[in-house]
């Protein structure tokens, strides 16, 4: 039997120097990383598969496989239900809660930080099996922080589960996974957890999941009983009802609809009925004739439906109370993809990087994709999903970016944290090598391709901190933030060319904060933190021309450059995921071709600290069209400062701006609260998107500028007695109102001429 599991990595950056407790990196290898991937997997249902001239053994295994994630808002039970669905496929003999409520924690949650928190940092990952099925699970983490964990568990895998509270329903979180599953081109099925609380309204949720996410969505199961009385469902497709029996709810009773659920239960079948049939010809000729569809017509209907991205099923259940949580396995394996429905493409490098299908069986040449790095005790871990052909211990593959042959020395799947050795993978599978040394995102193959699997979306930091060890120097400290870096693409370093201090930049407080927490822990280096830093970034609405000269003479060999151009602004390449360019279109020689990547280079230089508030500078082209040299004078360095200057006299003329990261908020929080959030969030420039009541509880959506939301946990905290909860993401950056840019400005100088006083 062949089983898979992991989660995956990002694209690191290559240390160059340490010293001093500063660390300098390279560029990353962002225009590899920043490849959308919607073109690169699409769906299909089984019929165009050559399945006949594939290894039935092999066919069979892959039509086993269940390849999963599981993503939801934070707290909404990801980690509980993933525990009892190990539970109850016997991977592990004992239920812990998580939190360490029992001391032990869950079993998915295996960093300290994570069992004390109580929240999933990494993505732990792990199978098992259900009935002749094998399920590879990734568990991926709610908070936004860690958008990057969910981003890489959705590339690689070919179907997952949405988690919903059944009272909070559709979160911001909730927003943020539906658009990556998206991007990703994910089928889903949707379960409403928590049906064991107060209030707790399913069908509500189904309403919100068409109109908040726009999903053809219906219920297949019906809850019989309701909150602290929930005792199982009805399923509307089998047509049957089932009750969690046993001191953990590890047997399923079937039995027959309760004569009091009938009439609900039919309404509800109807309405699914209706749903299927607006993306389903076979279901809407039944509709038509006023017919029921049967058990195996729905079934089938459904798996089609979800494969091709058109439906989710919803499901419902208590993983904390042991209620229904079966059901949704089964319908993981009953309406989620094998690997043979996905189409993966790869670009064929040898043949101008023509798309080319690959092909999930085992018997094919090996392709791979490395997703995810992680440092492990043991060395390096590489975990790689296998797109076609397999992965035999101790063979060579060969990675396509580096041309590097390697041996593979090891092989594992991971359970959690425990791992188990294994000689070889076959496709569609998820595992993890030891001691390879290669960046996230890299493809390999057996040496006989040169296919590139494109990349990963790597979402831009949002916040940066200023950082420095406390006590003597260590070369831990270098050592810690290389390896946190390889690990997670989101999370950056960078020594400030001025003052010579680290900082780190991420995706919000807690990313960072939990960085600086590891590096104590687990390298047992203390830092100094400075202030969070909004991660502002400089741009352009205008194009300005500049005609620059640099000329020196003073004594010794002089200095000449002349350059003429335009800046302009320039939008995100959607291919590429690149704003920023630099054109050469000299002709003639007025600037001789050797000086061009000095030109270039002067460009680079300008943009790492803009000349607004010295923040990076983004969306930005810079079109060199003439100059000229001098025989003598002329120099690479002449033309490197003579473009950084061009560029910063063309920067003042092409109407400058900030662009500050705005974040979506969500609030939720009792009702008699309601009018002192809104006013807070008005005080804080925040535009309030949507609202809406539940009960006694009100949800508000606003976008809010990162920079104003400094201490909003304890204003909120105070505004609602401690009731109010809060959480929010990165929506976008845009420009900041004319009165703040002045502002910013101002301090900027105050803050760069005292500096130079000292
Ligand atoms: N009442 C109730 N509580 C639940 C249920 N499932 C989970 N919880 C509780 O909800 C809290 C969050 O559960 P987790 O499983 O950690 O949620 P998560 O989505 O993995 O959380 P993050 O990893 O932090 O995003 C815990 O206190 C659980 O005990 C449920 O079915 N009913």
């Amino acid at each position: 039997m062949t089983f898979v599991r992991s989660l995956l990595g990002g694209v690191g950056r290559i240390k160059v120097a340490a010293r001093h407790g500063a660390v300098a990196f390279t560029e990353p290898q962002a225009a590899h990383s920043l490849l959308p991937t919607q073109a690169c997997r699409r769906w299909q249902t089984t019929s165009s598969v050559d399945y006949d001239n594939a290894d039935p053994v092999d066919v069979k295994r892959l039509r086993m496989l269940r390849n999963i994630g599981i993503s939801a808002h934070i707290d909404s039970g990801k980690t509980t239900c993933t525990e009892r669905i190990l539970y109850y496929t016997g991977r592990i003999k004992e239920i812990h809660d998580v939190r360490g409520r029992d001391g032990v924690g869950a079993k998915m949650d295996s960093m300290d930080l994570e069992r004390e928190k109580g929240i999933t940092i990494q993505s732990a990952a792990t199978y098992a099996s259900w009935g002749d099925y094998n399920v590879n699970i990734i568990d991926t983490p709610g908070h936004v922080d860690f958008t990057i964990e969910v981003e890489r568990a959705l590339r690689v895998l070919d179907g997952a589960v949405m988690i919903l509270c059944s009272v909070s329903g559709v979160q911001s979180q909730t927003i943020t996974v539906d658009r990556q599953m998206r991007r990703y081109n994910v089928p889903r099925i949707s379960f409403i957890n928590k049906m064991d609380r107060a209030g707790a309204n399913p069908f509500r949720i189904v309403d919100q999941l068409r109109n908040k996410l726009k999903l053809t969505a219906a219920a297949i199961q019906i809850p019989i009983g309701a909150e602290d009385q929930f005792r199982g469902v009805v399923d509307l497709v089998k047509w049957k009802a089932y009750y969690n029996e046993g001191e953990s709810g590890e047997e399923l009773a079937e039995r027959d609809i309760p004569e009091d659920l009938m009439p609900l239960a039919t309404e509800k079948r109807h309405e699914l009925i209706e749903q299927l049939a607006n993306v389903d010809d076979e279901i809407a000729d039944i509709y038509l004739m006023e017919e029921v569809p049967t058990a195996e017509q729905f079934m089938t209907a459904i798996r089609r439906a979800t494969i091709d991205l058109k439906f989710t099923p919803v499901l419902m259940g208590s993983a904390f109370k042991n209620t229904a949580v079966q059901p949704l396995l089964n319908a993981v394996v009953d309406y989620l993809p094998d690997p043979t429905e996905v189409v993966n493409t790869a670009l064929d490098i040898k043949d101008n990087e023509k798309p080319v299908d690959l092909s999930p069986f085992s018997a094919n040449p090996f392709v791979g994709l490395a997703f995810k790095l992680e440092e492990g005790r043991y060395g390096q871990l590489t975990y790689m999903r296998i797109y076609q052909g397999s992965l035999k211990k101790g063979s060579f593959i060969t990675n396509v970016k580096t041309g590097k042959k390697i041996k593979v020395p090891r092989l594992v799947r991971m359970h959690a944290a425990d791992m188990e050795d294994v000689d070889e993978l076959g496709a569609g599978e998820i595992g993890a090598m030891f001691g390879v040394d290669c960046a996230s995102g890299d493809t390999f193959t057996d040496g006989s391709l040169q296919y590139s699997l494109s990349s990963m979306f790597v979402p831009e930091p949002v916040i940066s901190l200023s950082l420095v060890p406390k006590g003597k120097e260590t070369p831990n400290f270098s050592k810690a933030l290389n390896r946190f870096q390889k690990e997670d693409p989101t999370f950056r370093v960078h020594v400030d060319s001025e003052s010579k201090e680290t900082i780190i930049s991420g995706m919000g407080e807690l990313h960072l904060q939990i960085y600086v927490e590891r590096m104590k822990r687990e390298y047992n280096v203390e830092c100094l933190t400075g202030k969070p830093q909004v991660a502002f970034r400089e741009t352009i609405t205008q194009a300005a021309k500049f005609n620059y000269t640099h000329k020196k003479q003073s004594g010794g060999a002089g200095q000449f450059g002349r350059v003429m151009g335009y800046l302009e602004p320039m939008d995100k390449d959607e291919e590429t995921g690149k704003d920023i360019a630099f054109d050469n279109r000299v002709v003639g020689g007025n600037i001789p071709t050797n000086y061009i990547p000095a030109c270039e280079k002067g460009f680079n230089d300008a943009l790492d600290k803009g000349p607004l508030i010295g923040h990076p500078v983004n969306g930005i082209r810079m079109v060199l069209e003439d100059g000229a040299a001098h025989a003598v004078d002329s120099s690479e360095l002449a033309f490197r400062i003579a473009t950084k200057n061009a560029f910063h006299d063309a920067f003042a003329k092409a109407k400058p701006t900030i662009l500050e990261p705005i974040m979506n908020v969500s609030i939720s929080a009792p009702i008699e609260f309601q009018g002192s959030v809104i006013g807070g969030l008005n005080k804080r420039k925040g535009t309030v998107v949507d609202t809406d009541v539940q009960e006694d509880y009100f949800n508000v959506i606003a976008d809010v500028p990162l920079n104003d939301m400094f201490g909003y946990s304890t204003e909120l905290r105070s505004a609602t007695q401690g009731k109010g909860e809060f959480s929010m993401e990165y929506k976008e950056h845009l420009p900041v109102q004319t009165f703040v840019q002045e502002q910013l400005i101002q301090e900027y100088k105050k803050k760069e001429a005292e500096k130079k006083k000292a």
